[in-house]
Parts: C-alpha cells; sequence; structure tokens
C-alpha cells in the first residue's frame, strides 16, 4: 500500500510503517482485470479497471462529451467524494468507489459497506469490505488520471457505525504490511464475527408521546384506555415498550398501537443488549507489600507510565516471583488514570482462578476467551470501545481490543508460541502490541520466566529493558532438581514410564500428605504402532505422520488431521503379524500410575479428558482443595498453577520436544521443563522435582535443572548465531502445498529461483534457504515443501517477497501460504 491510497484516517503511517524502501515499487505491476489473484504492492485500483471485461461499451465521443463528462464536471461541481475499500482478499490494494450522495454523511473511514466487485455486466459480485479513506473526487482523478465516472459505487453501508477507529485501521495496515497479508483479510480477522452480526442486540421498539398526543389528552378527547396509556407514556419521560405501558394502564397492547395510528404517540426504534452476565464470587482481598524487587520493577513501569512514555520492559521473573502482583500494581495506576489496560495471557492460562486474581482486585474486567459466545463477545466488544472496562484480560486476539484510552499492555508468559496465529494474519501478538503501544505513547510489559530469545536479546540490544525477579516471593528457595537418566532404569526398560526414583519420591511425598503433579506431554495411549518385523510404523494415510493409539476409542488417532482407524492385524508394509504399541503417551501413564499408586486419587488433564468447557475449571478446584492426590497431564499443567500444597513434579518424558525437527526444540524443552519444575516449591512445605531422561546431558535439560535460565540462552544464542537463525536473522517461510508431488516441488524451485535472481538484481541482502520437503511432508492428502527467506533485516525479506509475489498467483494445484517470523516449523 503506497501513501496515495490512505488520505483521511490512515494516512500518516504509511511511509514509516512500509520502510522508505517500499516506495520503490511503484509503479505498480500489471494486474490482471478482475483477477483475485495475491495482490500487487500497488496503488489503488478502480472498480471499473478490476472489473472492466464484460462492462458496457466504451462510451463515444459524443457520448463523453455530452453526458459523461457532464457527468465528471457536475460531480465536481457537487463536490462529491470517493471511497477507498479493502475487501478480504489477499490483496494489498484498495479498491476505490464513488459514494453515492444518499450516503455521503455514512461512508466514514472503518465503517463496513457492500460493493460490487469484479466482471459481469451488473458490476460483478457484492462484496463486503472496510472503508480506509474517504477524499474528494478531485484527488483522485488527479492522482489516477482516470476519469471518476468509470468507477463503480458503493451500494450500501453495513453496522449502525464504524467498527474499527482511525487508530486500527493504521495497526491492520501495518500487520498487513508486516506480515505480507491483505489488509481487508487483517481487519475482518480482528473484528469479532459477533460484533458484525451485532450478535446480542436487538433492535426493539419503544413509544413516546407526540405534541397531539399532550394535546389530545389536555382536551380530553380520549377513551378511558387511551388516556391511561397517554398518562403512562407522559409519566415514563422516556421512551417506553408497548407491553410496558399495556401493564401500566391495564389494557392490551393494541390501544398502544391505536394512539400511533392516530398519530398520538410515535414509535422509536433502539438496540438494546440482550446479554446479561452474573457476577463472579469474589474472595476479599488483603493487600501484600511488595517485595524490593516487585518495588524496583513496578518503579520502572511507573515511571514509563507517568512519563506517557513507550517503553517495552522484559520483567524477567523465576516461577514463584510473583510477576502477577507487579501487573496488577501498574494496572491500578493506570486505572486511577481513568485509561485500561489490556492483559495476554496463553489461553490454557485463561482460567477462573486467573480471572478472579484480575476480579478481586478491579471493578470492570473483560474477560476475552475462546468459549465466548459470539454475542459475549460482541457485548464486550461494545463495553470496551464505550470506555466501560478498565482491563480486557484475553488470548492473543485481546491485543486489538477497542480500548479507547489505552494506558498498559501486558503479555504474561511471553515465550508462549500460542501469541502467534497460525492462520492468516500471522501475527505475533508481541509485535502487535509493540506498535500499539508505540503508537499510543504507552508501556509494554513481557512477562516470563523463560524469555524467548528473540526478547532476551533485545533486551540485551537495549530495545527492551530489562527488570529482573531472581528470587522467590516469601525467600522460598527454587526446588532442587534430580535428573533421572532412565537408559539404566529396570522398571523403564520393561516399559514403564515412571522409573524406580520417580516412583519412590511420588510415595514418599504422598505418605508426606502433599500432592503430586506429572507432566508427560504426549497424548493418547501409545504415541505410535510399530511393526517388529520390518521396523515400519503405523502412519496416517494423508499425512506423514506416525498414528497414536487410543485405547479408550480402540483406534488409532492422526494428530495432525484427526484422521481415526482401527489397527490392521498385519502390518501394511510387510504383511508380518507383529505390530506392537511402543511408548507411553498420558493415557498409558493414567493407567499405569493408577495401578502403581492404587490408594491415591488421580485425574488426567489433556485436551481429550478436558473437552467439554469448564471440565478445566473443576479439576483445578478439586486440586487445589486437596481432593486430587496426582494430577497428570500435558502442558496444559505445565504453566501458571500456583498451589502450595504441591510438593513433587515429575517430569516423566523430558526429551519429548528435544527431537523435533525445528531450531528452536532446544528453547521449547528448556521452557517445558523450567516451567512445570517452578509449579513446586511454593510454600513452606518445600518442593522437588524429578526429570526423566535419556539425554541427561543435553544443555537444555542440564540448564533447566539447574535453574540457569542465564546459562542457557548464552548457549543457545551462540548456537543461533552460528546457525545464521532468529534472533539474528529474520525469516520468512513459504510452505506450498498440493496432491501432486512433483508439481508442488517445481513450483517450490521456480518460486527460490526467481526470488534468489530479484535479491541478486535488486542487490537485497536476503538469502534463499531450500527448498526443501517439509518436516512434515505431507499433511492431509498434500504434499508439502517449503523454503525460507533470510535477512538481518525484516525490512529487505518483505521488499524481495513483495517485488516477486505478483509472479506467483496462486494457481492450479498448488497453494502457498507466507509466514513471516514463523515459529511454526512443521
Ligand atoms: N509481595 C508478596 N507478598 C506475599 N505474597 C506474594 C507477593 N507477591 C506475590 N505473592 C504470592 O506469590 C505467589 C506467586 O505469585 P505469582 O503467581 O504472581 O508468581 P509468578 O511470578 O507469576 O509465577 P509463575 O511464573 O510461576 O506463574 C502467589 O500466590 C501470589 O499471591
Ligand atoms: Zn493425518
Amino acid at each position: 500500500m503506497v501513501a496515495r491510497t490512505a488520505t483521511l484516517s490512515a494516512g500518516s503511517l504509511s511511509a514509516r510503517a512500509a520502510g522508505a524502501k517500499m516506495e520503490r515499487m511503484e509503479p505498480s505491476p500489471p494486474h490482471a482485470p478482475g483477477a483475485d489473484a495475491p495482490g500487487s504492492f500497488s496503488a489503488t485500483k478502480s472498480a471499473k479497471e478490476q472489473g472492466a471485461l464484460f462492462d458496457p461499451p466504451e462510451p463515444t465521443a459524443e457520448e463523453i462529451a455530452a453526458g459523461a463528462a457532464m457527468a465528471w464536471e457536475s460531480a465536481a461541481a457537487e463536490d462529491r467524494v470517493v471511497a477507498d475499500v479493502v475487501l478480504n482478499k489477499p490483496l494489498m490494494d484498495a479498491y476505490t468507489y464513488l459514494v453515492p450522495e444518499n450516503l455521503r454523511d455514512e461512508v466514514v473511514p472503518g465503517r463496513r459497506v457492500r460493493v460490487p466487485f469484479g466482471r459481469g455486466p451488473r458490476g460483478g459480485r457484492s462484496e463486503s469490505g472496510f472503508v480506509v479513506a474517504v477524499r474528494p473526487v478531485e484527488e483522485y482523478a488527479r492522482e489516477r488520471g482516470a476519469k471518476p465516472e468509470r468507477l463503480k459505487t458503493i451500494d450500501r453501508t453495513l453496522d449502525e457505525a464504524p467498527l474499527v477507529d482511525a487508530k486500527m485501521l493504521a495497526l491492520s495496515r501495518w500487520i498487513a504490511e508486516y506480515y505480507l497479508c491483505g489488509w481487508g483479510q487483517v481487519l475482518s480477522s480482528i473484528v469479532p464475527a459477533g460484533v458484525k452480526r451485532n450478535a446480542g442486540t436487538r433492535e426493539l421498539v419503544y413509544y413516546k408521546p407526540t405534541a397531539t398526543g399532550r394535546a389530545a389528552l389536555d382536551a380530553g378527547s380520549l377513551t378511558k384506555k387511551q388516556r391511561a396509556v397517554m398518562a403512562a407514556l407522559i409519566d415514563a419521560g422516556e421512551p417506553v415498550r408497548a407491553d410496558y405501558l399495556a401493564g401500566k394502564a391495564d389494557c392490551g397492547v393494541g390501544v398502544v398501537t391505536g394512539l400511533k395510528h392516530k398519530g398520538f404517540a410515535e414509535q422509536v426504534v433502539q438496540r438494546t443488549d440482550v446479554t446479561d452476565f452474573g457476577d463472579v464470587e469474589i474472595e476479599p482481598w488483603t493487600e501484600l507489600t511488595a517485595t524490593e524487587e516487585q518495588q524496583a520493577a513496578l518503579d520502572a513501569i511507573l515511571t514509563a507510565l507517568r512519563e506517557r512514555e513507550y517503553a517495552t520492559f522484559l520483567l524477567h521473573g523465576v516461577t514463584g516471583s510473583g510477576k502477577t502482583e507487579v501487573y496488577i500494581r501498574a494496572i491500578k495506576e493506570v486505572v486511577e488514570y481513568g485509561r485500561q489496560a489490556i492483559v495476554l495471557v496463553p489461553e490454557i492460562a485463561l482460567t477462573p482462578q486467573t480471572i478472579r486474581r484480575f476480579r478481586q482486585r478491579f471493578e470492570r474486567v473483560a474477560v476475552l476467551h475462546s468459549h465466548l459466545s459470539d454475542a459475549e463477545r460482541s457485548k464486550h466488544w461494545r463495553d470496551i470501545a464505550a470506555g466501560r472496562v478498565e482491563v480486557v484480560v484475553g488470548a492473543r486476539s485481546a491485543i486489538f481490543a477497542p480500548t479507547t484510552h489505552l494506558g498498559l499492555v501486558i503479555i504474561d508468559e511471553e515465550h508462549e508460541s500460542t501469541f502467534k496465529q497460525d492462520s492468516v494474519p500471522r501475527y505475533h501478538a508481541r509485535e502487535v502490541a509493540e506498535k500499539r503501544c508505540r503508537e499510543a505513547g504507552v508501556p509494554l510489559v513481557l512477562g516470563s520466566a523463560t524469555p524467548t530469545l528473540e526478547s532476551w536479546h533485545a533486551a540485551q540490544e537495549g530495545r527492551y529493558r530489562l527488570l529482573s525477579l531472581l528470587r522467590r516471593v516469601g525467600k522460598l528457595p527454587l526446588p532442587p532438581v534430580v535428573t533421572v537418566d532412565v537408559r539404566n532404569d529396570p522398571q523403564v526398560r520393561k516399559g514403564r514410564a515412571i522409573g524406580r526414583q520417580l516412583t519412590n519420591a511420588v510415595k514418599a511425598a504422598l505418605e508426606d500428605g502433599g500432592q503430586v503433579i506429572l507432566f508427560l506431554n504426549l497424548r493418547g495411549f501409545s504415541p505410535a504402532v510399530w511393526c517388529r518385523a520390518c521396523g515400519a510404523s503405523l502412519k496416517c494415510p494423508d499425512c506423514d505422520v506416525s498414528l497414536t493409539w487410543h485405547r479408550d476409542k480402540g483406534r488409532a488417532v492422526c494428530h495432525s488431521c484427526d484422521h481415526e482407524q482401527t489397527v490392521p492385524r498385519a502390518c501394511p508394509g510387510c504383511g508380518a503379524h507383529e505390530l506392537k504399541y511402543v511408548g507411553v503417551g498420558t493415557q498409558k501413564l493414567e493407567e499405569e500410575v493408577r495401578q502403581v499408586f492404587p490408594e491415591a486419587e488421580i485425574a488426567r488433564m489433556d485436551s481429550d479428558s478436558m473437552r467439554k468447557p469448564g471440565s478445566h475449571d473443576k479439576v483445578l478446584t478439586r486440586f487445589r482443595a486437596g481432593e486430587i492426590d496426582i494430577l497428570l497431564g500435558t502442558q496444559m499443567i505445565a504453566k501458571g498453577l500456583d498451589f502450595p500444597n504441591v510438593t513433587l513434579v515429575g517430569v516423566v518424558d523430558a526429551d519429548t520436544q528435544l527431537h523435533q525437527p525445528d531450531p528452536r526444540a532446544g528453547e521449547r524443552t528448556f521452557q517445558l521443563i523450567a516451567q512445570v519444575a517452578g509449579r513446586t516449591g511454593r510454600s513452606s512445605r518445600g518442593g522437588r522435582v524429578y526429570v526423566q531422561s535419556s539425554n541427561p546431558a543435553e544443555p537444555a535439560i542440564r540448564r533447566a535443572a539447574g535453574h540457569d535460565y542465564l546459562g542457557f540462552v548464552a548457549d543457545e544464542l551462540r548456537d543461533r548465531w552460528d546457525m545464521s537463525y532468529p534472533p539474528y536473522r529474520r525469516l520468512c517461510r513459504v510452505i506450498l502445498r498440493g496432491p501432486d508431488e512433483a508439481a508442488v516441488k517445481r513450483r517450490a524451485n521456480e518460486m527460490a529461483n526467481a526470488l534468489a535472481a530479484a535479491a541478486k538484481a535488486q542487490n537485497l541482502p536476503v538469502q534463499i534457504l531450500g527448498p526443501a520437503p517439509c518436516a512434515v511432508a505431507r499433511l492431509q492428502k498434500n504434499w508439502r515443501f517449503h523454503f525460507q527467506l533470510s535477512g538481518e533485516n525484516p525490512n529487505d525479506v518483505r521488499t524481495l517477497w513483495r517485488t516477486v509475489e505478483p509472479e506467483f498467483p496462486t494457481a492450479g494445484d498448488v497453494d502457498y501460504v507466507v509466514d513471516m517470523d514463523p515459529l511454526n516449523m512443521r
């Protein structure tokens, strides 16, 4: 998008956001008329241009002289305007439409409209899009050298008011540029569906008296019932419903409509919320005295707040160091100023426990989680936009909450990869938050016990300000961690999940009245079905993924596409009757734990056992109440939980992440172990951790066992530098997919070659890595290849992609996606 499209609303950001290099891309490359191909990075197009093919014949010279030119002149004379509209398509372009006179006041930036789009005698299909700018028709004519009478006209406006403000328009445009997708795609993704449909509201009809009605009452010309209704209507002092009046006057609603027909009362239509939220029960709160470290961190944040200054703080606080208390106190101050705070947490941390912590301390908290109905979400959105909310707590997309006076953004557990969206727009909430806070001039706080290397590096470079909480609250020590090498464990060698040392530790903890958390990041019963004869494992027919045995269902399941099947008697590869279930998932672990500790109350928490909304909370509540002795599960139990009576944590298999074909495998392993280890030793009862591994010398495991984040990042940063990997380089991953392996491969090669050639021609320091088959080479019947663009400067990477992109329309059977700053490497 170049500067000239956005004049009224988003004009200010163009050059800065796009980066000076983007400007080089003008003039726009040719664009097929009417094609929905990925957009060129060009200027605005007229709707006529993109749909010109079957439009009525060109007017003759006379016609132009007599009619069209007249229209143009009169258009100018009438001071007409055009609107730039972005559609939900992978296009950076906005399309320009004439604004009909009757919609002049309604068509404003941020509002949705319906417009004709594409080919066809009537101007093609009708599409909805967002107005991003409105400007005088002369400006369009001057800039495009085109005649505005060739423009198509906006059909109608949608919604009752703009759905996004100028700031959100600017932010969404920045996201489109940064993440290489369409502006309209970003807008339609960040405004919740319920808001677009106005879910949870209803148009209700109210009545109010007219002057003639009042006069008629005074003149005594009404029947008894009419008088009673009229009196009630005047008494009410505001528009009221017919059934209310009927009740007051003790008559039927027919009397009310009768008054309306006579002109004595008139109707008013108002939109009203129909949702109602019950209050949650809140325990009273006793103030804590901040620790010295907490106070120091808070002071730094408050200074930035008071000076209305943008800064990103990286709050590195070990598990149990009281990060949340720092957030809450900073928010207190923001709320006192009459501003709002947004707190992002990973979806699985959006438990009632977390929510209660905020509701205890603030009056008006909106919680945005994925189980909300459209109506609830839309109600929150309206409350936030009306300034009725102090604190917004939510998962990734809450970063788009339409706060009126944003004062602070907090991202808790900033290392969580769920802050990056896995579909278009593939944004990372941290980057978006940074941009939003910078524009608003407010601080951003990123908190974690195990910050990402990206954030740590930014702090080292001085782009973020580091705040450290190196000690736990109450001078509690971090729990001692024992790494158990399971290669020689007799029980593990027999196929059991829990080795001798961990078994004894669980026994001791239970005898002591403590509670136990057992962590295993593999769901299902056995993660593989393996043929003893040929060594192959049973694969999904549609994906290059081993099937996981789910004994409760009696089926083998693909965790990538959810394909399910029975297990054949004979190996499909060699025909031998030697298929065997290998490895341990959470279901098998549960069975084993029940056998070994028959007296203990046990609960399993993974996405299979927690399908019902609310079940997660139910288990955590029981665990807190001491009704569960052993809680076992996947990463669902690894984060954020604060249970003082947990005296033992067992990491059943520390190696599950280690073998992933992903350069962040070490980082993820470290983070998971450190996080889950942090669930114990959170009270004076103390606690210990057992980490079972077959690779105990692996740095990620060794460092996590030693609570040595600093040592880990030092090692890992060195490796990343050697590998030319983030945070030292910025990557953009292009994934191609299609049913024909050779075609996908050919296309990947063509694209990679074209990019390499363009990089050379333009002298852009960007390397092309690959192409190669993806780690999951086949997914849902599609073959997958990928390559990466790698550069030190993300602008170079984007510039290169945008220049070459128009050569790659998604055509035929090969489809592709572009992922800037990818986290998922599968
Ligand atoms: N200053 C304080 N005095 C007493 N208790 C505190 C103080 N600050 C926090 N706490 C308590 O300490 C416990 C741990 O705090 P919190 O959960 O915020 O830690 P955290 O840093 O977020 O840990 P994690 O990263 O493990 O989730 C909580 O129960 C909290 O109420
Ligand atoms: Zn599959």
